[in-house]
């Protein structure tokens, strides 16, 4: 499992002297779904392009199953199946013969028609009219494009743009039977957390061109622990003598944070304060979703507390 499928090492793409993509360090395993997001503008399908060989690089290196994607791009494309946008297709002809003349291309045997057709769920629709699908289904059928030449790595470029909650827990239980059932490491990219959300095992965050956070989606939400918030009379000195009783808390102005929220815990804090003479208003308990933490870590200066206290 710790073969390394996709390295790259400062990776860059400068668009009129500004860094779209900003000496960026992506590692993805085998087997990983990697969960490539960032807000609208990040650089997500610019580092993509540069990954499929579509756009060259400004600098910086890219290793495609340990390859030189610059030497060896025929090589490693071959075993590379990608969606990037929407896909276009022969509307006037079914799915199976958009799929058909895909395969004449990629000079693949017949079969595989109908195994990605059923991988992806449309064997019953493979007879109609492109035209007459939906989204959803035109998103399956470039899933059932991207398949075709067997490939060892699925790069996906926001495959669930558009889609509604229904398409989109379709894609999600699709995409994550690949490592499992078919031993495809998969890259997807999303701006929406919640999206790739219990289908990613790694996550990459990228925000103005720059990886600001690349670890296991479990890393993150032990993030989204909760924490309690005291209103006090003064912040600053509650917090001076609550550390020097032994206790672990942030303060920010009327506030003081602490991330130990058990209820005796928090019975002697209190004690511990009014004793000091220093006025409780108000205990409350802060509950961070894994959509905050995203925002908190792409938002400009994320220094805000949450991010800070989260961390
Ligand atoms: N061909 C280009 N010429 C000039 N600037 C570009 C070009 N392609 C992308 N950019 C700029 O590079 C930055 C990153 O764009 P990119 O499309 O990679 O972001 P993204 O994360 O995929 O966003 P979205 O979710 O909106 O697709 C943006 O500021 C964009 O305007």
């Amino acid at each position: 499992m710790n073969e390394t499928i996709i390295q790259t090492h400062g990776l860059l793409k400068t668009f009129k002297q500004a860094n779209a993509v900003d000496r960026v360090d992506i590692t993805i395993k085998k087997g990983e779904i990697y969960g490539f997001l960032g807000p609208n503008g990040a650089g997500k399908t610019t580092t993509i392009r540069m990954l499929l060989g579509l756009m060259k690089p400004s600098g910086g290196s890219i290793q495609v199953f340990n390859k030189d994607l610059k030497n060896h791009k025929i090589d490693i494309l071959r075993k590379v199946g990608s969606l990037v946008e929407s896909p276009s297709y022969y509307e006037h002809l079914s799915g199976k013969e958009n799929l058909e003349t895909l395969r004449k291309l990629l000079q693949v045997p017949k079969e595989r028609i109908d195994h990605v057709l059923s991988v992806v769920r449309l064997t019953k629709d493979a007879h109609r009219l492109v035209k007459e699908y939906s989204l959803g289904m035109k998103q399956r059928l470039g899933i059932a494009s991207a398949l075709l030449g067997d490939p060892e790595l699925l790069i996906l470029d926001e495959p669930t743009n558009g889609l509604d909650p229904s398409g989109i827990h379709e894609m999600r239980e699709l995409i994550k039977s690949m490592p499992e059932t078919y031993g495809i490491t998969v890259m997807i990219s999303s701006h929406l957390l919640s999206e790739i959300d219990q289908m990613a095992t790694q996550v990459g965050i990228i925000s103005k061109g720059r990886m600001i956070y690349q670890d296991s989606i479990e890393k993150l939400r032990s993030k989204a622990r909760p924490h309690i918030r005291l209103r006090v009379g003064n912040g600053a000195v509650a917090k001076s003598k609550l550390l020097k009783s032994g206790y672990v808390v942030e303060s920010d102005d009327d506030y003081i944070y602490m991330e130990d929220g058990r209820d005796e815990y928090i019975s002697e804090l209190v004690a511990t304060l009014v004793n000091q003479r220093i006025p409780v208003y108000r205990i409350e308990e802060q509950r961070q979703s894994l959509e905050d933490i995203f925002l908190d870590l792409t938002r400009e200066g994320s220094g805000s507390h949450a991010a800070h206290s989260a961390s």
